[in-house]
């Protein structure tokens, strides 16, 4: 496994045609672009974690049942900077890196009493956004780089902090039906008045309809929310959005601004900066789309570290949301290389299984409710949101499903009801092995595995014309394509891309399935 999680891929520059078993729907046409960290060690010099790699593009273009794939290492400045160097110089997640070996010289620039927060790096390793007709890679910093889809060369580096003022965004911004981008960061430079800061970034830039705007320049703050602490704020991967409001949770998984305005000083990674407090609470924060505010209830729930939504939406009064949560942190614990050895999936264990939980919000507040009575009215689901005094609410969830990751949903079902949920499943291994489409109506699921195959985050594309969330049109199948490559949140490596369609048989009708897959000796 260390031979996968740590070896440095090559790059596939030129358009590599896939061998294509099965075949692939007609309708499937266009590009699938994927990131992820490829490169984990440059001269003498290693990365301590993988989510520190140099971040590598992969691109599938699907076109009349093939498929061509192709990788490019994005030229970033920390790519460039390294290469240059011939060692890391820049600082990642978890590697702190000095461009000059006498470390003492950066601690003054970096000291928290200068107010100033590091240069962070923009190897932008984690996703892909679109905004107006443009592609940005991305990862958590203030960098995005814009990219070329089609050859996947690296473009313009754009500083979030010209447009809005955040040190730090997501990589999982939704998208409303015009292509319109909806994200959130946190802002930390202006002297400890620390907030998460949500903005709009508009598809095509107002009273243009040309290309070639920078839709960025039109970027809107949308609302503000105070960090609950000023020196730690919470850390957040993504963040859920309904028809009318936006779910983000305060959880106690969080930065610490002091550790971190002195980590270069003290020769410590960003990571080491990060603490999941077990005694906190988390705050979910329900914001109102129409108002830009807060909706003032004071709703909580038990300490969980989450990192991916998975969707809401309303209903009969109630803000529902489905997350994927873990008991603390040791997700990021385990992604060390020094732990990614040989005997990884043995000896890897998660110490908490990441569940499905759906929680209910209640929009409107009975004052007079009695204290301990359940808000929650919806039939739907069993979790609960007890009243407390002083307008506080403590919810609590509904356990739908254990041992799920990345997750995906049918996209024109964001924001509303819904009952698909497709996911990578993860036992107490962080290593998936299977891909799972879970029914949250009926808690059932279906579940596809090969032996010697690992299966990255699953990405459903609906038949043109679909009517059913999960469903074809003109015959009774299911397409999900999956990319088995190594991709944004999965083991990263050098790969050949084989693309096979699996016919299977489901209860009620014939669904199928396209696996992007390694071939590659797999007998690590
Ligand atoms: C560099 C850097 C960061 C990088 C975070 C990364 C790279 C997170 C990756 C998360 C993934 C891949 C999660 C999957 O579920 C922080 C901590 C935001 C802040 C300081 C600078
Ligand atoms: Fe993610």
């Amino acid at each position: 496994m260390e031979i996968i999680f740590g070896r440095n891929k090559k790059e596939q520059l030129e358009p590599l045609r896939a061998t294509v078993t099965g075949s692939i729907p007609a309708w499937l046409q266009g590009t699938l672009l994927r990131n992820g960290p490829g490169m984990h060690t440059v001269g003498d010099s290693k990365y301590n974690h993988w989510f520190d790699g140099l971040a590598l593009l992969h691109s599938f273009s699907i076109r009349d049942g093939e498929v061509f794939y192709r990788s490019k290492y994005l030229q970033s400045d920390t790519y460039n900077a390294n290469i240059e160097a011939n060692r890391i110089v820049v600082s990642e997640f978890g590697t702190m890196a000095y461009p000059d070996p006498c470390k003492n010289i950066f601690s003054k620039a970096f000291s928290y009493l200068s107010h100033t927060i590091p240069d962070f790096t923009d190897n932008c390793l984690i996703n892909i956004m679109k905004c107006g007709e443009d592609f940005y890679a991305t990862t958590e910093t203030n960098y995005i780089r814009k990219i070329d889809p089609q050859t996947l060369e690296t473009l313009e580096k754009v500083d979030y902090r010209k447009y809005v003022a955040v040190n730090l965004a997501t990589s999982h911004p939704h998208y409303d039906e015009a292509g319109n981008v909806l994200n959130m960061g946190t802002s930390i430079a202006d002297k400890g008045r620390t907030k998460y800061v949500m903005f709009k970034i508009p598809a095509t830039a107002p009273g243009s309809k040309k290309k070639g705007k920078n839709p960025l320049k039109h970027s809107e703050v949308f609302c503000s929310i105070p960090s609950r602490s000023l020196l730690s704020p919470s850390y957040y991967h993504s963040f859920g959005v309904t028809e009318n409001y936006v779910v983000f949770l305060e959880q106690p998984f969080k930065l610490d601004i002091l550790k971190m305005a002195t980590a270069y000083m003290r020769g410590v990674s960003w990571a080491s900066c990060m603490t999941f407090c077990k005694e906190d609470k988390t705050y979910i924060h329900i914001i109102d789309q129409k108002t830009r505010k807060p909706v003032p209830t004071k709703f909580y729930t038990d300490p969980m570290v989450v990192f991916h939504h998975v969707n809401a939406y309303e209903e009969d009064g109630c803000v529902l949301f489905d997350v994927i949560a873990y008991e603390d942190n040791s997700l990021y614990q385990l992604f060390y290389l020094a732990n990614l050895n040989k005997d990884f999936e043995e000896k890897s264990r998660l110490t908490s299984v990441p569940t499905l939980r759906r929680f209910a919000v209640p929009l409107h507040v009975d004052k007079d409710a009695e204290v301990g009575s359940n808000l929650v009215k919806v039939s739907s689901t069993t979790a609960t949101a007890l009243k407390e005094k002083d307008d506080h609410v403590y919810c609590q969830p509904e356990v739908l499903y254990e041992g799920l990751e990345l997750p995906r949903i049918n996209y024109a079902h964001n924001g509303k009801p819904y009952r698909y949920i497709f996911a990578a499943e993860v036992q107490w291994s962080p290593v998936p092995t299977k891909i799972l489409k879970y029914d949250v109506l009926t808690k059932s699921s279906l579940k596809w595995s090969e032996e010697s195959c690992w299966p990255a985050e699953p990405l459903f594309v609906p038949t043109p014309g679909a009517k059913d969330e999960d469903d074809a049109p003109c015959r009774p199948s299911r397409d999900l394509v999956v990319s088995h490559h190594k991709s944004n949140r999965q083991l990263s490596m050098a790969w050949m891309p084989e693309i096979s369609t699996f016919g299977r048989q489901t209860e009620d009708k014939q669904g199928s399935m396209i696996i992007l897959r390694h071939t590659e000796n797999l007998n690590y």
